[in-house]
């Protein structure tokens, strides 16, 4: 193992294929072991490569629970490069004295524009009417070819109220001239609900006066199938579903038989349960939009993404204090 003025090197995993610019400013710190075949890898495989390491950059989809933080002792930091962390065990994470790190900020703006994507194609039936095309089903103009439901000046709702939600209101506020209701556990300081032009409403009401409703919480048990049958029957039967969150807020099952019954008009979703496995009642059905977890997928963002989630690595191993962390264990390992 190399040494560095008198110690050991930090020795770091990189779980999946990222940036070489990325690897290499790891590199300048760090030994550095890469996954360049970009494998997913098994639990057993991944704890396997954790060992003698003191860092890991993720991707948010590995899983860090307590068998794995025991079996890795001398693990110190798990950097996502994600927002999301659902794929850490907090509490274990705290009780092995293990830091935690996501990356939150980079992705907003990013991730926004991408909700709009997905409502606008929902909405407007983008890629429906593509499929039709490019099957060379198109003839002739029809006065209701394709016709959609519309989206300035109609009610944007927002289920989670925090960066990216409050970059969806702006966006659907001052871009489309839409009225915006969100629902949040906690509501909002005042002058940031002027900003957004954002009125707080129960859940009950948001459903009901949703024409088009964003999913932008983050995934706990508590936020399990938070829109699920009961809740799909009380949105309005033109309303439109942008699930931007994760896999697992919506049940796909009963969205799919909504969809089907056109008990709501549409659907854009970039994350599912159990993906990349997709409900096949969606795949069957065609208005719904489907996107493979891409919102945050422009090059810009995701290289500051992964750079962020090095800069973690880099500030903790070398300085003792991470830039983002998920958790402040009350007492550390190493
Ligand atoms: O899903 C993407 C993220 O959490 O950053």
């Amino acid at each position: 193992m190399a040494e560095q003025a008198g110690n050991v090197r930090p020795a770091v995993l990189v779980a999946r294929r990222i940036f070489a610019e990325t690897v290499e400013r790891l590199r300048a710190h760090f030994d550095v072991e890469t996954n360049d075949a970009d494998d997913e890898w098994s639990q057993e495989e991944l704890i396997r490569r954790l060992q003698g390491k003191d860092g890991a950059l993720l991707t948010g989809t590995q899983r860090v629970d307590a068998p794995l933080l025991e079996a890795c002792p001398r693990l110190r930091i798990v950097a996502n490069m994600t927002v999301g962390y659902n794929n850490f065990d907090v509490a274990a994470l705290d009780a092995a004295g293990v830091v935690g790190t996501h990356a939150p900020d980079v992705l907003t703006e990013t991730t926004a524009d991408f909700g709009f994507a997905l409502l606008l194609a929902a909405a407007r039936r983008l890629t429906e009417s593509e499929r039709f095309l490019r099957a060379g089903q198109w003839r002739r103009w029809s006065v209701d070819l394709f016709a959609g439901a519309e989206v300035h000046g109609t009610t944007l709702g927002i289920l989670g109220m925090g960066r990216i939600g409050q970059a969806i209101a702006r966006r659907g506020a001052h871009g489309f001239g839409m009225r915006v209701l969100y629902h949040n556990r906690r509501r909002l300081d005042a002058a940031t609900e002027a900003a957004c032009r954002a009125t707080w409403v129960d859940k009950d009401t948001l459903l009901r006066e949703s024409d088009h409703l964003v999913l932008v919480l983050p995934y706990t048990p508590e936020n399990h199938h938070i829109i699920g049958a009961a809740e799909l029957a009380r949105m309005k039967p033109t309303a439109v579903l942008v699930n931007l969150a994760r896999g697992g807020i919506v049940d796909d099952a009963a969205l799919a038989e909504a969809l089907r019954q056109r008990r709501i008009a549409a659907a854009g979703l970039d994350v599912f349960e159990g993906e990349p496995h997709v409900h096949p009642g969606l795949l069957e059905v065609p208005n719904v939009v489907l996107t493979p977890h891409i919102a945050s997928a422009t090059v810009p963002t995701r290289r500051a993404m992964a750079d962020l989630a090095a800069d973690n690595l880099i500030a903790f191993l070398t300085q003792g204090r991470a830039l983002t962390p998920v958790n402040h264990p009350p007492r550390r390992r190493g």
